[in-house]
């Protein structure tokens, strides 16, 4: 359960539904850390830009979507690409609309999360060790990682042409699923002041702030949820419909700002603003912590658990 630095490789991506590869770049390897939590959703591919600058490249719901929402093993995941030296995270998920404006096949990024998740997936690396603690997340993204994606993202929609806007500091709404929501729910989080909806976005956020990973998210959008009056409610089919052409322009965006992203890193200018951000929100070290979790935790967070 060694972890796996893999050289330079900087920035894992995560990719959602429809999203299960980055093709239009070249394949090196596949890896797969055995971590405290388990083996990562699949094996995960390291990939080179022409560049040959490498990132990590995972696919949530395994290479066949053959996890639902609330079986990805977040905490696999999480601390797989952390292993591997993954400082940043640049997650892709396809999203419902909750806003007129929003469009399927727009882009957004949000700045804001709803929880509505039901208890029932693991949402912490220190659930069920004897070590506690409070991580922060009243800004659940990664605020300096968002800023420079808009811009970026931006210019990479604008030249494919398509027609696919970005959307910028909106709040999004986790759900558990798998079932779709009901029409009432859907008015209800419009009137929460949500602005997108997916059942992925958490604990995939939360832990990574665990982790003191960069994270931020690229929603795809794909529909219009169930909150329309006058039009039918969300089907798998009606997202089915948008995923591939969102997919392939993700897949644009990842091969347009990875080489840049990297430099950022490596520079670590915009993307070291999670790290040390646990140093406080972990309880004193007491003797009634037990080697075996502060071992389990020194995976993720081997600052703090020398
Ligand atoms: C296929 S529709 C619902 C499914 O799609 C989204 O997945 P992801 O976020 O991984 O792109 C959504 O969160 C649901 O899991
Ligand atoms: N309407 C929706 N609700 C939850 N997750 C989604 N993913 C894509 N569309 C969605």
């Amino acid at each position: 359960m060694a972890s796996e630095q893999q050289g330079n490789v900087l920035i894992g991506v995560i990719g959602g539904s429809g999203l299960y590869h980055l093709d239009n770049l070249s394949f090196i390897k596949h890896v797969n850390p055995e971590t405290p939590w388990g083996h990562p959703s699949s094996p995960i591919t390291i990939c080179a830009l022409p560049s040959g600058t490498q990132v990590a490249f995972l696919a949530r719901h395994g290479i066949g979507h053959t996890l639902s929402p609330s079986a990805v093993p977040c905490r696999a995941n999480i601390a797989a690409l952390k292993s591997l030296g993954v400082r940043a995270i640049l997650a892709f998920s396809a999203v419902g609309s909750l806003r007129e404006e929003i469009a399927p096949g727009d882009f957004a990024i949000p700045s804001q999360i709803i929880d509505r998740t039901k208890g029932i997936r693991p949402t912490s690396f220190f659930e069920g060790t004897s070590v506690v603690a409070h991580a922060a997340f009243g800004d659940p993204f990664a605020i300096k990682f968002t800023k420079w994606l808009e811009e970026r993202v931006q210019k990479v929609l604008q030249s494919a042409g398509n027609g696919s806007k970005l959307h910028t500091d909106k709040v999004i709404v986790c759900m558990e699923g798998p079932q779709f929501s009901t029409r009432a729910e859907s008015k209800m989080y419009r009137a929460w002041g949500g602005d997108l909806i997916n059942m992925s976005v958490l604990p995939e956020a939360k832990l990574a702030r665990e982790a003191e990973l960069s994270y931020a998210l690229i929603a795809t959008s794909t529909d219009y949820d169930s909150w329309r009056e006058h039009e039918g409610y969300v089907t798998a089919a009606e997202v089915f419909k948008t995923l591939q052409t969102n997919a392939e322009l993700s897949r644009k965006v990842a091969a347009s700002i990875l080489d840049e992203l990297h430099e950022a890193a490596e520079e670590g200018d915009i993307l070291t603003e999670e790290v040390g951000s646990m140093r406080f929100s972990i309880m004193p070290r007491s003797e009634k912590q037990k080697e075996e979790d502060r071992e389990k935790l020194r995976y993720v967070l081997a600052d703090y658990f020398s």
